[in-house]
């Protein structure tokens, strides 16, 4: 095993300029983003006490839900810099419980604007990584939401636990974490015209002209290392957006050059700008080249309508061949939709963006192959709300189980483990999810180690057991007697049941009978505060303190009181 070489990472930077711009891109037109939501607030345990009625029941709030984070697509916005200014967004916190019944108040949303044409991946911190992450979503249309990070779920209070079977409860949930995790947001740069060309042929010098953009222009090869965005103001018009892709060379679709980063780009526009530099060596010979290299990468980017310029006609060597030049690029485009111009001297430019816009209202919206069907935004989450599991072992560690999954794992964050109620109601969640009996069919045993998040458990497969002794087998002959009505004899948990019971169980486990509490007389509401039922608790620690010498009207346990439950 050899460790890693680490280079500092200023040698680690590319050395020449166009891998700089190839890392400067990316960087531009993705940005990873983590984000969580809130957590959620905490419950509460009091309980109420009115003039003359020591004890009027639970009245502990429940902890709200935690702050989500949400992404929305604003048409105004063409970049993900707005983004990238802030990578950690987090929900805020939902309020904890009150006494006196009150819930607390909601965390606050957190809402990130991002453009149209904004694609979201879970996971990757890096632009490299995220492509093989899964698509989550992409933001098309204005308004579009999604959900990228749900806030933590509020624990409940005491009150929220009252029940026939149990009027005084004394256990409340911790509010649970919100969800937290990595994004790779990328941006398919979407303009009505993609502008293409050799390097050097004057795409940015056009832009520059013709809108708002300012674009880096230089006499080399590969200034454009980003695709720019601009908008040309058209008399009684909405404006035509151009975008100028960084040069096309032989090879692009290859990925040479600047290759498929940029190719992925043109997708979007409804029809293609080729600008020819016309003092080029062999300007028709570069134009096919740049077709070749479109038709290489996607048949239906090179099947876009064109519109052919030949630029720089400023210069007298090309304004003389240029009528030449013009015909030939006809044949070869097989169209006449080919005009001479001099982008720097913007002669031609004017009359061209009006033909552009024409001839780009008069396309059909384009319409990419999706990368996914169409979803609603608003449910299609990278959220996985399911209380599936799975477990983990290993050989060499016997008797030790994990168990992975969202949803019991937020459970037993959730969870007052001081509470007893709380614990045991943990024990009847790992029973009802089904994970019991998982671990039981894989051969965990009494008493093994059972690990989920931070926790450790011991494992009892009290009531589940599949495994039936033979002499419980002659039990189940009586069970099922007396199912048939034959006898009156009754099993319970290794006692014998009162005969006023109804009980109800597994004829194969004996041991698994329950008492159908539904059916269990003397259960009334008003029978709970039956003082002769009352027995001293001393716990208060973790008592809502917020609501000390309140008024008559309602009274909020202290510690020292003295506190009586069923
Ligand atoms: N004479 C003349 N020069 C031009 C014209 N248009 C552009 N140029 C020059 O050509 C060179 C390249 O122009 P850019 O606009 O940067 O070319 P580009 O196509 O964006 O190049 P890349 O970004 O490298 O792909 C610059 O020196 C410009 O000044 C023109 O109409 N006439
Ligand atoms: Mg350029």
């Amino acid at each position: 095993y050899l460790p890693a070489l680490s280079l500092p990472s200023k040698l680690v930077t590319s050395t020449s300029p166009l891998r700089a711009a190839q890392d400067d891109y990316q960087f531009f037109d993705t940005t990873p983003l983590n984000v969580a939501g809130g957590p959620g607030g905490t419950g509460c345990v009091s309980f109420l006490r009115e003039k003359g009625e020591p004890l009027k029941g639970p009245s502990g709030g429940s902890g709200s839900n935690g702050g989500s984070v949400w992404l929305q697509c604003d048409e105004r916005l063409n970049t993900l810099s707005g983004v990238r200014q802030r990578i950690h967004v987090k929900g805020s916190k939902g309020e904890n419980g009150k006494g006196k019944s009150r819930d607390g108040k909601k965390g606050r949303d957190v809402v990130i604007k991002v453009p149209p044409g904004t694609i979201v991946r879970e996971g990757g911190k890096t632009a490299r990584e995220a492509g093989e992450y899964k698509v989550a979503g992409e933001l098309k249309k204005h308004g579009d939401k999604m959900l990228v990070a749900r806030g933590g779920r509020g624990g409940r209070g005491n009150k929220a636990f009252k029940s026939p079977k149990n009027k005084a409860p004394c256990i409340a949930e911790r509010g649970g974490m919100g969800a937290q995790r990595w994004l790779n947001l990328e941006l398919k740069l979407v303009g009505d015209v993609g502008v293409i060309g050799m390097p050097n042929a004057g795409k940015s010098t056009l832009l520059s002209r013709s809108t708002n953009a300012k674009p880096k222009i230089a006499d080399y090869a590969f200034t454009t290392i980003i695709p720019n965005l601009g908008v040309c103001d058209l008399e009684g018009g909405e404006g035509l957006v151009l975008c100028d892709i960084p040069g096309l060379i032989e090879g692009a679709s290859d990925g040479l050059g600047m290759g498929h980063q940029f190719l992925r780009h043109v997708q979007r526009n409804k029809l293609l700008l080729h600008i020819v530099d016309g003092s080029s060596e062999d300007p028709v010979g570069n134009f096919n080249i740049i077709n070749r290299e479109l038709e290489k990468f996607d048949e239906l980017l090179a099947s876009r309508p064109q519109v052919v310029v030949v630029n720089k006609i400023d210069l007298e060597e090309v304004r003389e061949r240029s009528e030449g030049i013009i015909g030939e690029l006809k044949k070869a485009a097989g169209h006449s939709r080919v005009l001479p111009i001099s982008a720097m001297k913007s002669e031609n430019v004017k009359e061209l963006m009006f033909r552009l816009k024409k001839f780009a209202d008069a396309q059909p919206e384009v319409v990419l192959p999706e990368a996914m069907p169409n979803t609603d935004l608003g449910t299609l989450q990278v959220e996985a709300d399911s209380d599936a599991f799975h477990i983990e072992t290993d050989p060499s560690y016997p008797g030790q189980w994990r168990i992975v999954g969202e949803y019991i794992e937020g459970i037993a964050k959730m969870t007052h483990w001081e509470y007893p109620e709380a614990v045991e109601r943990f024990g009847r969640i790992i029973e009802a999810t089904g994970i019991s009996a998982e671990l039981e069919k894989q051969g965990a045993e009494e008493g093994d180690l059972i690990m989920i998040d931070k926790f450790d458990f011991d494992f009892s497969p009290a009531k589940t057991n599949p495994y039936i002794p033979p002499e419980l087998l002659a039990q189940d002959e009586l069970i099922l007697a007396r199912e048939r009505g034959e006898k009156e004899l009754r099993w319970g948990t290794g006692q014998m049941v009162d005969d006023s019971e109804d009980v109800v169980g597994d004829p194969r486990s004996p041991e698994a009978w329950v008492v159908d509490l539904s059916k269990e007389p003397g259960f009334d509401d008003e029978d709970w505060d039956d003082e002769a039922e009352l027995e001293l608790l001393e716990d208060f620690s973790a008592f809502d303190r917020e609501d000390e010498g309140e008024g008559d009207e309602g009274y909020v346990f202290e510690e020292g009181d003295e506190m009586f439950t069923s």
